[in-house]
């Protein structure tokens, strides 16, 4: 299985964000944390801090016919058109994941503008949000 992990801005700062909502662990952690979970799949790992790029990695998911992507749009989750339009094309499996809970913040984190094309979320565990996306893809192969 080829599985697209995408994350977006300040994610790269990992382990400098608020404890409370992110916990401790640096993307490159996590990322290890991912490919131990899962050994047999191929996993194409990229953060972006800018929108296009992500639209545009979310578009050759879509051209190779990857089977999977997990993506924490990070604050693009909230504004994001663009990014919920190149999901929109993603005919594979879809995981929305976030390290905090997002439901439960501030007003403005409600909006969701990629859930509705998401085949499943995952959010509030931290770095466990990204393993249950695996284990996720792991039960559904
Ligand atoms: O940067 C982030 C990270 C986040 O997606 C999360 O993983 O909890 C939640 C977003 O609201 C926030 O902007």
């Amino acid at each position: 299985m080829k599985v697209l992990v995408l994350n977006g801005p300040n994610l790269n700062m990992l382990g400098k964000r608020p404890k409370e909502h992110y916990g401790t662990k640096t993307l490159d952690e996590i990322n290890n944390l991912i490919k131990d979970a899962a050994p047999e799949f191929e996993f194409i790992f990229y953060q972006s801090n800018y929108e296009g790029d992500l639209v545009t990695k979310i578009q050759e998911a879509v051209i190779n016919n990857y089977d999977a992507i997990i993506i924490n749009p990070a604050a693009y989750t909230h504004t994001s058109v663009a990014i919920h339009d190149a999901l929109e094309m993603f005919s594979g499996i879809k995981i929305e994941v976030h390290l905090s809970h997002v439901d439960d913040r501030e007003a403005f984190r409600r909006i969701n503008y990629v859930r509705d094309v998401c085949d499943e979320t995952f959010s509030g565990k931290l770095e466990g949000s990204y393993i249950d996306a695996v284990m996720y893809l792991k039960n559904r192969k």
